[in-house]
């Protein structure tokens, strides 16, 4: 992707890490979690869209007053989602792990956090980052590898396009070389360094630099 003008160097901060970006990414198992969204307009469908997109198991509860005719196509498609027609209360917190709000009303919005935060559950309220815990990024996908992707906010238009621009960029065949390395890795014996040693070599033709200290660790 070309730069737009005026692109700044990036900074660098005291250790000689970039600076920027101080999210720190996770990958949710979202089928063993449950989570409440609230709200089902069109936010509310682009949210539940990219939970099912990404974790079809997921299982969510849509809590709505007005659902969009698509949040119901989409919730027919899915066991583990179930809509309840409602106004939001408080105790519709009560069995939720992680809350996801997409509502037009920003009192609301506030009373869905404090009510989450009261339960110690995390949230985030679409487009709204100030009253985020975290938030959703951009994913690309490839079989089993899943690339997600922040602009810190920033731009989630640009997230979006380098979504697009990885998608074109990375091979399918990648997840064929991640299925079979995945196979080795079952069928390698010895300790835990020389199976790490052994898989730092098979995969060394895939990078161009040279094999850098952290490759050795196993983590
Ligand atoms: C990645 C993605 C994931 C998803 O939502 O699934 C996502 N937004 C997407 C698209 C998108 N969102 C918006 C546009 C219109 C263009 C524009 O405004 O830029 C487009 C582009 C489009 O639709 O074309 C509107 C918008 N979004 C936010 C604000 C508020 C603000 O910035 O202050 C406003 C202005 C609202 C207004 O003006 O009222 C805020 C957030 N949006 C985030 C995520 C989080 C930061 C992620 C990051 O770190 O980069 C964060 C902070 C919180 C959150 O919502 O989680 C998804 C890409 C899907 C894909 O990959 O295709
Ligand atoms: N639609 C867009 O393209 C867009 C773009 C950027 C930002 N936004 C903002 O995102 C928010 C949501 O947008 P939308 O288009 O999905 O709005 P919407 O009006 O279509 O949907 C709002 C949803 O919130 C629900 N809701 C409101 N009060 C409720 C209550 N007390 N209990 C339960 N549910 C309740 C409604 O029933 C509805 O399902 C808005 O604040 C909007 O300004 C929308």
């Amino acid at each position: 992707m070309t730069s737009l003008p005026e692109n700044n160097q990036s900074k660098t901060g005291k250790t000689g890490q970039p600076q920027g970006n101080p999210l720190f990414p996770v990958f949710l198992k979202l089928n063993q979690l449950h989570t409440v969204l609230i709200g089902a307009g069109n936010i509310g469908l682009e949210k539940l869209a990219a939970i099912l997109q990404n974790s079809p198991e997921a299982k969510v509860t849509v809590i709505a007053l007005t659902i969009i005719p698509e949040v119901y196509a989409l919730a027919t498609e899915s066991e583990a989602v179930s809509i309840v027609q409602k106004s939001f209360a408080d105790t519709d917190l009560d069995e939720a792990d992680i809350v996801v709000a997409a509502t037009n009303n920003p009192e609301l919005n506030d009373f869905i956090r404090a009510s989450a935060r009261s339960r110690r559950l995390l949230v985030n309220i679409a487009d709204k980052p100030d009253l985020c815990d975290f938030y959703l990024g951009s994913i690309v996908q490839k079989g089993d590898l899943k690339i997600a992707i922040s602009t810190n906010g920033k731009s989630p238009t640009i997230a979006k396009r380098l979504k697009e621009v990885l998608n074109e960029a990375l091979p399918d065949e990648l997840d064929t070389t991640l299925q079979q390395m995945s196979r080795l890795r079952d069928t390698l014996s010895g300790n835990f360094a020389d199976k790490v040693k052994a898989l730092n070599e098979i995969t060394s033709v895939l990078v161009s630099g040279q094999v850098t200290k952290n490759d050795n660790n196993g983590d």
